[in-house]
Formats: C-alpha cells, structure tokens, sequence
C-alpha cells in the first residue's frame, strides 16, 4: 500500500504536467508551491520563476480583491468555473474558464487550487464565424440596397418623441399619395428609411424603388444614368435604360438633391413638368410614371440661398415637405434605439445581451451624435466587439472612448467656459480610465488607442491617480 502511495505521489507531478489543463497551486501566504506545464505555458513564465513566489508579485495587475485564488484563501469556498481574460506577459490576450477550490488539510485551510483550461483558440474560432456571418450580414444590406427594392416599413422606424412621431405621421399619410415628397434632415437621421417606408406602404409597393444618391457621381455621368443613353449617343455610348425607366411605376428617390448639377436641375424640372423622358442622343419619348422622393442633409432654405439648389424644382418637389430632428433633440429616443440595435446586433455577433447599464445609457444621452442614428448603431456596434460572451449588460467601460470627447465640445458650447479646464481634465481621467480598463491594464495598449506616447500615458496616469485596480 505504501509503495503505490510513494508511486503515485513520484508520478503525480508528471501526470499534472502533461494534461492539457493550467494547475496552479499556492499556500496559505499565497506562494506557489506547484506550477504545472500547461499553466507556465499559458501565462508566458518560466515555471522555475514561479515556483515559490507570491501570487500578487508575478501577476501585478491583480490585487487581494481581484486575485481568485486570494478571494478562495479569504473565504474558504470555492469558486466554479468562471471566463477570465488578461494579457499574458508576452503580451497575448488569453480566455481561461477558471476553478478555484480551497485545500484542506484535517479541517484546516492550506492553500488554494486553481485549475485552467485555455479557451483562447475556441474564442478565436468563434469570433472568425461572427466575422464571417458579419460579413455575410452586410454583403446581403447592399445586394438589398442595389436590387431595385425596398427594405424597411414604418414599422421598422424606432421613436416615440414628439418631432419624430409628427414627421411619422405626416410620412404615413403621404404614402396614400403619389405627390413628391422632400425629406430634410441631417446626416444619419433615417432620411431614406423614410422614403423606402412611404414606397413600401404606398400603391406602388411591388414596383421599383431605385435609389441615387446625386452627390456620389460626376455631372457628366450621372446624366446618362438618370435619364439612359441611346447608342451612338457618343463615343461608346451603349443602349441603356435611365432611373426614370428602371423605376417606371415605382419610386425614384433622389438622395443628396442640393448636390445635383445646376444644369441637370433644369432638365429634372423639365422631365418633371413634361411627363416624358427621353434617353441622351435618342430619339423616342416615354413617360416618365415615378413618384420622386428627394432628400437632403442641408436646410433647403439655405440650400436655396446659396444657389445650390433652383427655387423653381425645389417648389416642384417639395409638395410634402418632412423634417427629420437631429438625435440630440430626441433625447428619449435613444434608449428605445438602443434596444432595438441590440436586438438586432445579438444574432449576428451570436450574443445574449439584455440590457444597458444606467451609466451607460447616460453617457449616450449626454452625447451630442453628429453622425445621428448611423453613429449610435455604430456606438452600440462597437460595445458588442467590446464585451466578453458571457456578459450580458452594456456598460460604461464598453463604449467608445470617443464618445467623451465630444461631450466636452458639447458642453462647452452649452455654456460654462469658466469651469472649461476642470471638466476637460475630469473628462480626460475619464477616457483614460476606460481604456485603461478596456486595454487589461496594459499601458502601452492604452497608449496606442488613445494615439499618446506610453511615458505620456503613464505620466497622466500616476498624476490621476488611475490604478490597475477596476
Ligand atoms: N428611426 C430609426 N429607427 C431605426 N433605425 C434608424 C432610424 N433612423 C435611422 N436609423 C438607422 O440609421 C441608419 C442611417 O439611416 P439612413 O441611411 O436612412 O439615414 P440618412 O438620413 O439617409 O443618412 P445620409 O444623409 O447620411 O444618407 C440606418 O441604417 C438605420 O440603421
């Protein structure tokens, strides 16, 4: 019996080192007693290094608080199996599952065990099948976008505050209609949401919906495309059929309009009046049957004053004229598009989360959003690349940092330049503080996000006091 046992404890330490699972042993003082292969090779150490060391020397981003084999030898109890992720010291980010037991000896607490499996090249599987059911995700948005049809219905547009619901419901009523419709608002704000919802809930529902944003191609070509060539038209012009023929029956939305050359201004106007269309260099006239929804992110007024836009189309288009607020107007908007992106988000990044934490939501609301609804599909597109698959909350630490720098603008233009410096430095503790955390505590990381040298980092974060301490 003896000799199995001595067996035994001669191969035990073999045995737990050619498993595929990281041991890691400490006392009571939290030294380590034994350090297996696996674990040595997952944290980048030497085990020779470790062997015999306080747990908080080798790993000097964790504390008493946040150290799981210090939490067992405090508590006694174990700790089941639970998602770490840290940046090992040769810099590598690693995913544990973790399981931290307490050791017992003839009822007296001895040390404490952590056993480890590394996950790290499963996450990497798992992120490249997100990455490519994201890419899948948005290669089928454009094939939507180019296929002649519309997507979204009145449904799909999220808000309750009073200037979107006014500008929704006028859409609504003006779908029963075929008059041309004038969308205004800025950048991101939904303008052509608006305009594939009016097509699809209007009689012209299974007709085209052809969409040409007039900013995106030269005079000189868009002209062939909106209204087609004949061949021979000139040097290697082909048959082709304009905007106006493939949306014949349909809806031809006219995004960017104050974008459009003054002399194809003229000849929208006259296709508009005349009710026929002709190709370029033909000779056949046919009637041009579309409903013509425009849109632009300017004020048409000052679209109109500065000449970019002809008083006379403007009043030709702009029959139904629609507004849409900017983001930072619809304060109250913002949780419920939150939650409709999270919605959204959650099968295609294969994510449960649930909900977003109040601070998180207050940083959303205090933000200005330049770039709108677009930038907060965005904003919250960027917190699922920062949460870990277990979490199911968005918080505070997962937002772009960038969000914090615009607040400082913002409330500087609100007024309140004397206490300018204070806040930009309480603003600038806290994007540090949150990348901080987001980079695992690795300083040079940090330093690359936030586009600073690593010394001026480490300079602001002794002078903030900004521990590694979450
Ligand atoms: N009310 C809304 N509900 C849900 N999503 C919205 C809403 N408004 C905008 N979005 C989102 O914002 C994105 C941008 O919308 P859209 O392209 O219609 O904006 P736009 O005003 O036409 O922008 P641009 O002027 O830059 O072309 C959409 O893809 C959609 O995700």
């Amino acid at each position: 019996m003896s000799d199995r046992k001595s067996i035994v404890s001669d191969y035990f330490e073999k045995i737990l080192n050619t498993i595929d699972v990281g041991v890691h042993f400490i006392d009571q003082e939290g030294n380590t007693v034994f350090y297996n292969d696996k674990m040595a090779e997952i944290d980048g150490l030497d085990r020779e290094q470790v062997l015999g060391k306080n747990i908080l020397h080798l790993y000097p981003s964790l504390t008493q608080e946040t150290s799981t084999l210090e939490k067992v030898l405090q508590t006694g109890q174990q700790l089941p199996a639970h998602i770490q992720t840290y940046f090992n010291v040769t810099g590598k980010r690693i995913m544990t599952v973790n399981s931290t037991y307490p050791l017992y000896d003839n009822g007296k607490l001895i040390g404490a065990l952590e056993v480890a499996k590394d996950i790290t090249s499963i996450v990497q599987l798992h992120d490249q099948i997100l990455d490519l059911r994201h890419q899948l995700y948005q290669a089928k948005q454009k094939e939507n976008k180019n296929k002649g049809t519309a997507r979204y219905e009145f449904s799909d547009l999220i808000g309750r505050s009073k200037p979107f619901q006014d500008a929704l419901t006028l859409a609504k009523k003006t779908s029963r209609t075929v008059s041309p419709v004038m969308i205004s608002g800025p950048t991101g704000t939904g303008k052509e949401l608006f305009a594939q919802s009016i097509h699809n809930a209007g009689a012209r529902r299974n007709r085209p919906f052809i969409a040409q944003n007039c900013a995106a191609v030269p005079a000189d070509l868009l002209e062939g495309i909106m209204f087609g060539t004949a061949r021979g038209a000139f040097t290697g012009a082909v048959d082709r059929a304009g905007l106006f023929e493939q949306a014949s029956g349909g809806t031809l939305f006219l995004d960017e309009l104050s974008s459009l050359d003054v002399y194809l201004q003229a000849k929208l106007l006259r296709v508009l009046q005349d009710g026929m269309v002709r190709r370029i260099g033909g000779t056949n006239e046919q009637q041009a049957d579309v409903r013509i929804i425009t849109a632009m992110n300017m004020d048409p007024a000052q679209a109109l004053e500065e000449g970019l836009l002809r008083y006379d189309l403007f009043y030709r288009l702009s029959v139904v004229k629609i507004e849409l607020p900017p983001l930072q107007h619809r304060e109250e908007d913002i949780p419920l598009l939150v939650n409709h992106f999270i919605e959204k988000l959650n099968p295609v990044f294969g994510l449960q989360i649930r909900s977003i934490s109040p601070d998180a939501l207050r940083r959303l609301t205090a933000y200005n959003w330049p770039g709108n609804v677009r930038e907060l599909g965005h904003a919250i597109e960027s917190a699922f690349n920062m949460v870990e698959i277990d979490e199911e909350t968005i918080e505070e630490r997962h937002l772009p940092s960038g969000l914090l720098v615009n607040r400082v603008i913002a409330e500087a233009d609100s007024g309140g330049h004397d206490r300018l410096p204070e806040r930009m430095k309480q603003m600038e503790r806290e994007a540090i503080a949150i990348a901080f955390r987001k980079n695992g505590f690795n300083v040079s990381q940090t330093a690359q996000e936030l586009g600073m040298k690593r010394q001026a980092l480490q300079y602001k974060l002794n002078r903030y006091g900004i521990t590694k301490k979450p």
